[in-house]
């Protein structure tokens, strides 16, 4: 096998939404059940939002959603008094949704299995709440995967914060410059920069509406199984190469 693109990696931190699943449809669900709800009860017009005005909004954990929501769905003095409401109906049709409108994106589990084949350590680090992420996680068979899971309420940080990755490393016992972080998104990129790890982003995911392209990292890989290739823990596949 040829040189690895990078080097010395001994332990991955993979993000979920975005990265591992297209969960935007339970998105879309949950956030237009809920606008529904809240009209009917205040007596308000609020229109359904297209899936991808709310997979623009996704990444910075559920509040900030909720916040982007109400934003551009209630009139500005509603916002504030509507926020604990609508976070609460938002909780309850996610979790009655979770895992209905999800698809896994193309070789995630070749991935995940080479990553653990090559010996790597994996953890989990999601802004997705601990509620949602854990069932979601048994529900798509990528549980196993994962020594350790830590979601979006598992500490008053989150990403860009730099803290659950650190927290990874310490746990793993793993200097930070022996990780790489996999995600979609320039919150991934940033938690990961900040900890001192290194970074690959995937193109296809949420990235706040934005191209992959303006984020800092180490490089763009059209999947999991190719970020395995870039750390040497699956071969690369020669084009034109005589068996
Ligand atoms: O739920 C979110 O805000 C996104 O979560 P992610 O960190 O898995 O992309
Ligand atoms: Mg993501």
């Amino acid at each position: 096998m040829s040189a690895p693109r990078l080097p010395g990696v001994e332990a991955c931190i993979i993000d979920l939404d975005g990265t591992m699943l297209d969960t935007a449809g339970d998105f879309h669900v949950a956030v237009n059940t809920m606008l529904a709800e809240l009209a009917q009860r205040h007596d308000l017009d609020c229109a359904p939002l297209s899936r991808e005005q709310i997979i623009s909004f996704v990444g910075k954990g559920s509040e900030n959603l909720m916040r982007r929501v109400l934003d551009v769905s209630v009139p500005p003095a509603a916002a504030n008094s509507l926020f604990a409401e609508a976070l609460a109906l938002y909780n309850r049709h996610y979790i009655a949704v979770n895992g209905q409108h999800v698809t896994m994106y193309p070789e995630v589990r070749e991935g995940l299995e080479a990553l653990k084949a090559a010996g790597l350590r994996l953890a989990c680090v999601t802004n997705k709440p601990h509620d949602f992420t854990v069932p979601l996680l048994e529900k798509t068979g990528l549980a196993h995967f994962f020594e350790l899971v830590y979601c979006g309420d598992t500490f008053p940080y989150r990403k860009p914060d730099p803290y659950p990755m650190l927290q990874v490393a310490t746990v793993f016992n793993i200097a930070p410059e022996r990780f790489v972080a996999i995600g979609d998104s320039e919150n991934d990129a940033k938690a990961a920069r900040a900890a001192g790890m290194r970074v690959l982003t995937v193109p296809y995911g949420y990235n706040h509406g934005q191209a992959i392209q303006s984020v800092d990292s180490d490089g763009i890989v059209s999947s999991l199984l190719e970020a395995a290739q870039w750390i040497g823990a699956a071969p690369v596949q020669q084009v034109g190469s005589v068996a």
